[in-house]
């Protein structure tokens, strides 16, 4: 398996009407190791779901390149991409949402089962969205992502805008099943605690036009990131760095 790389010199939105063209991205480089997951962190704006759009090959208008990570039997690499909305279909059932993207010829079918199943929705398989509280159409849409044995998980703050409690058992549940799944897993949010909760590494994104200013690792073992270890090293991050996590 390979790395993501990604470098963009410039990444430019054209004026279109009244609005004039924007800058999003300048000189940005980064690299994730196979089977690491990174969190982007930036404030609003900065361009961070612009260059997930890139990696995801939703826009290939940028001025520079992208090297995916490569699956052991070559096939194209498999994609996951979790949005800020789940983005269900509520004319399918949970388990029909969840095979949406699901290769038949790749995917066995005890996938779907043992993804809800760890997901505690294992008796909403035939229910549809409406039926679902917020929390649980995240939990669906987390399951969809895995659903397709992504090479490379992007996550777009998929747990922004839920009261903390869902927010906390939704990032446990993603560790969860990373843990059993491994893959690469890019994540942007703009919530420090969520990034040192999360990540083996944070990229620092600076404000607009948006590069990585900074490259931090993790140093908390996985097992010991308890509230008052995060807390810990959020404080000494904000010491360290002041000015860099204004606002984060
Ligand atoms: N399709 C577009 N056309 C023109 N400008 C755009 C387009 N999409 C995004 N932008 C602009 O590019 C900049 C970066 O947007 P982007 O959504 O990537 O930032 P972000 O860091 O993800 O922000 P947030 O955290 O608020 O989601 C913003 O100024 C935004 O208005």
């Amino acid at each position: 398996m390979s790395d993501l790389a990604v470098r963009v010199a410039l990444k430019r939105y054209d004026a279109v009407a009244e609005a004039p063209a924007h800058v999003a991205l300048r000189d940005l480089a980064l690299t994730v190791r196979h089977g690491e997951l990174v969190c982007l962190l930036g404030p609003s704006g900065c361009g961070k779901s612009t260059l997930l759009n890139i990696v995801a090959g939703l826009d290939e208008r940028f001025e520079g390149s992208l090297s995916l990570p490569r699956s052991a039997d070559d096939r194209p690499p498999a994609i996951g991409y979790v949005f800020q909305e789940p983005r269900l279909l509520p004319w399918r059932t949970v388990r029909r949402n969840v095979e949406l993207a699901m290769d038949p010829a790749r995917h066995g079918a005890g996938l779907v089962e043992e993804l809800l199943a760890a997901a505690g929705l294992a008796g909403f398989a035939e229910a549809y969205p409406q039926r679902l509280s917020l929390g649980m159409t995240r939990r669906v849409a987390l399951v969809r992502a895995f659903a397709v044995e992504p090479d490379l998980l992007l996550m777009d703050e998929p747990f922004v805008s839920l009261d903390a409690p869902t927010a906390q058992q939704l990032r446990r549940l993603l560790l969860e099943i990373w843990q059993r799944r491994p893959t690469t897993v890019l994540f942007v949010t703009h919530d420090l605690r969520e990034a040192i909760q999360l990540g083996d590494r944070i990229l620092l994104f600076s404000p607009p036009p948006g590069r990585v200013v900074a490259d931090i690792p993790v140093a908390i073992p996985r097992d010991a990131r308890d509230e008052a270890a995060v807390e810990a090293f959020r404080r000494r991050l904000i010491d360290e760095r002041p000015g860099d996590f204004r606002g984060l």
